[in-house]
């Protein structure tokens, strides 16, 4: 049923993970001053803000800072940071970005975004009357299953889908879920016009307390596990290319078993060349591609008949083909892994880290 890439692919698509492309910019959108925020009012959403039930990600928190900043002591008149104090750099970036804004609107405005903030996570814990509890385990992937198929939708539209720290977890348990629940095919997707920009290069802003070299451990382990939970997967798992795809997204797709890409996936972005979907197929990347006002129907019609045809067998059938690399692809995964670990540290990657900081940073 499935068409299966070639063992040597699957080698290849493991190397360079690291691939660094481009950044976008960091757009600070401040709300107008309808209403001034009293310091009492400044004050409660300082404190609000301790109290966020989840983490509001480097780019609020960039806002965040910059406002508090701002509010608090003015306009930027403090010495810029070299050029590899970046994560220092990135914050006195956001803050120098915000000019003269005088101290009553900042205050206004970190006010505004915490009320967003606290606001957006208290609505996000609800759950909805009548709808299925799996949706609402994750905060940045949509899991539905439905004839025989667990659909795992990456959910970051605004984003481009880009794979935050949280959402190669949230994959990996998503995939573990799969991997036990009565669906017979499992399907990757994306939401919106992206199937995914790749790692969220945001993820290198978030540095924890033992310094870049325990960064570099963390994301190393985070990768292994992340490309090891596709290497154990024992179902077939499809992946639904419904747009653009970039760095991991792409090297991770030769762990799949069949790849279906609409001809929109015109910027595959493979070892930092853009592959069109079609010649992505003719390397036995994707399996087939599409014409993109027909992909969706074309594709789910597809996958919904093979849902039909016998689970134990399809299951069987993937894990004897896969049995066959698995252990060789797990040691190309630890390989890979731990010269992740290395390269966070080189010059390279920090260079790259710090032109997208800087690239953000410009409004
Ligand atoms: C555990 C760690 C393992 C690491 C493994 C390594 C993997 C290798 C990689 O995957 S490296 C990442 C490769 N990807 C990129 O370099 C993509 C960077 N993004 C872009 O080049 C562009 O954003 C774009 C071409 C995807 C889309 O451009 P467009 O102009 O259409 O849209 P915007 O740039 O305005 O983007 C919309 C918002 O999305 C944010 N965004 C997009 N991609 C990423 C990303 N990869 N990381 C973080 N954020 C991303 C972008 O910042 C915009 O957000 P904003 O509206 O808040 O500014």
């Amino acid at each position: 049923m499935v068409a299966r890439l070639a063992p040597r692919w699957c080698l290849r698509a493991l190397r360079s993970p690291l691939q660094v492309i481009g950044f976008p910019s960091l757009q600070l959108h401040m709300s107008g001053i309808a209403m001034r925020a009293s310091q009492e009012d400044f004050e409660n959403a300082l404190n609000q803000v301790k109290l966020l039930k989840k983490d509001p990600g480097n780019e609020v928190k960039l806002k965040l800072y910059a406002l508090y900043k701002q509010a608090t002591e003015g306009p930027c008149n403090m010495p810029k940071p070299g050029v590899f104090d970046f994560i220092n750099k990135a914050k006195w970036d956001a803050w120098d970005a915000l000019g003269n804004l005088p101290k009553e609107t900042a205050r206004q405005n970190y006010v505004d975004l915490v009320s967003s903030l606290s606001s957006s996570s208290e609505s996000s814990n609800q759950v909805q009357p009548g709808t299925d509890r799996k949706q609402q385990e994750y905060e940045n992937l949509v899991v539905t299953s439905e004839d025989g198929i667990t659909k795992i939708t990456l959910n970051r539209p605004t984003k481009k889908n880009a794979i935050n720290t949280q959402m190669y977890q949230e994959i990996i348990l998503a995939l573990k879920a799969a991997s036990n629940d009565d669906s017979i095919l499992t399907v990757v997707t994306g939401n919106g016009d992206y199937y995914c920009s790749g790692n969220d290069l945001t993820n290198f802003m978030d540095i924890p307390p033992g310094g870049v070299e325990e960064k570099a451990k963390q994301s190393a382990v985070l990768l292994r596990d992340f490309v090891g939970s596709f290497i154990d997967f024992p179902k077939p798992l499809i992946a639904v290319v419904n747009g653009p795809a970039m760095g991991i997204s792409v090297t991770i797709l030769g762990l799949f078993d069949a790849v279906y890409a609409s001809d929109r996936a015109t910027e595959m972005l493979i070892f930092g060349k853009k592959l069109t979907a079609g010649e992505a197929c003719a390397q036995g990347l994707v399996t087939e591609v599409f014409p993109d006002s027909t992909f969706q129907k074309e594709v789910w019609t597809r996958l919904k008949a093979y849902s039909k045809l016998p689970k134990n067998a399809m299951k069987i059938s993937k894990q004897v083909i896969r049995n066959m690399e698995k252990e060789k692809l797990h040691a190309v995964n630890a390989e890979e892994s731990s010269v992740l670990q290395e390269r966070c540290l080189s010059d390279e990657c920090i260079n790259a880290a710090v032109n997208f900081l800087s690239k953000r940073a410009k409004l």
